[in-house]
């Protein structure tokens, strides 16, 4: 469209895996709102399934980027310096812990996973400013996606709230460093949909379940809403806003009790 939010804009977007991917939900904002997007995919098994997304959304395909390896992220990023010179704004939707870990107690999380899921759910994020500082000489808006598991005791979220913590604490920090390039970052903490890392998750149905009861809108949200929330971010309504995590969780993390009319799940 012509006029919209994100006209003229350009970025990169890591963490589509599939179309219900919040990444995608964001993807699908961004380009309804005139900005050109970038992908990058996560494995060869990814890649069939993100070029046909990133072909309906007009986007290109910056190739594999996986976090844990950083010629990786140099590489995406140095293919999108050769096509496009300069960025305005990067998406961050990438975590990971180890599934069996995503399970009984926190206090039993290994040092291996610990270090893993930090790695690749908190330091990409760093890793991924240090390389888009360089290509958003005209400033930027940087985002990333947390969950109220960082704020407070999620069943099960275990390693990956101790990660979100932290990777909400670097938005902080990446605000105060960057803010003098006019370069944003914030994060959106985001309610439970059911994606793919969503999937394989116990009681995943009764975390839906839960929200739908007891968020004051009574629903869970959906990708489409993330996209919307972000645009906010991305766009110039926010260059006034820089290490804010915001929340799009349908009022959850306001409740402080079940509410007593929800019928018991
Ligand atoms: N689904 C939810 O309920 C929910 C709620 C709040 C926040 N989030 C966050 O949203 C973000 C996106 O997750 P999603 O729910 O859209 O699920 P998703 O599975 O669609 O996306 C997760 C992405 O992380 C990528 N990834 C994992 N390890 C990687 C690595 N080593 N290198 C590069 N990429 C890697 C995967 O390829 C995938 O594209 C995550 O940060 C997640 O923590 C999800
Ligand atoms: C909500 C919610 C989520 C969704 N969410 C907010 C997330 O951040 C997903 C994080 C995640 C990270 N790593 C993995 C997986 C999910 C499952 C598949 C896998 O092998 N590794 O995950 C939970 C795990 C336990 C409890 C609640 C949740």
């Amino acid at each position: 469209t012509a006029s919209g939010l994100m006209q003229g804009k350009r970025g990169v977007i890591l963490g589509v895996a599939n179309n219900r991917s919040i990444a995608y939900g964001i993807a699908k904002a961004c380009r309804a709102q005139g900005a050109e997007i970038a992908l990058t995919y996560q494995g060869d098994a990814l890649k069939k399934r993100v070029e046909p997304l990133a072909a309906e959304l007009g986007g290109l395909v910056l190739g594999h980027c996986d976090v844990t390896d950083g010629a990786t992220i140099d590489a995406v990023f140095d293919v999108v310096k050769e096509k496009w010179g300069k960025i305005d704004f990067v998406v961050h939707a990438i975590a990971f812990a180890d599934k069996d870990e995503l399970d009984g107690r926190y206090v039993d999380t290994s040092p291996e996973n610990f270090s893993k899921s930090m790695l690749i759910s908190c330091y990409s994020l760093t890793a991924i400013a240090q390389r888009a500082e360089k290509l958003m000489t005209d400033g930027g808006s940087i985002i990333t996606l947390t969950y109220y598991g960082a704020e407070k005791w999620m069943p099960h979220y275990n390693v990956m709230g101790v990660a979100k913590a932290a990777l909400e604490a670097s938005v902080r920090y990446l605000a105060a460093d960057l803010g003098e390039k006019n370069i944003r970052v914030n994060a959106i903490s985001a309610g439970p949909i059911k994606t793919l890392a969503a999937s394989g998750i116990g009681d995943f149905r009764y975390i839906l379940k839960w929200n739908e009861y007891n968020a004051p809108l009574r629903r869970t949200v959906t990708i489409e809403e993330v996209g919307d929330s972000a645009l906010y971010f991305l766009s110039d309504l926010s260059r006034g806003v820089t290490g804010e995590v915001h929340h799009v969780d349908s009022g959850y993390h306001v409740v402080g009790m079940k509410n007593p009319d929800a019928p018991d799940i």
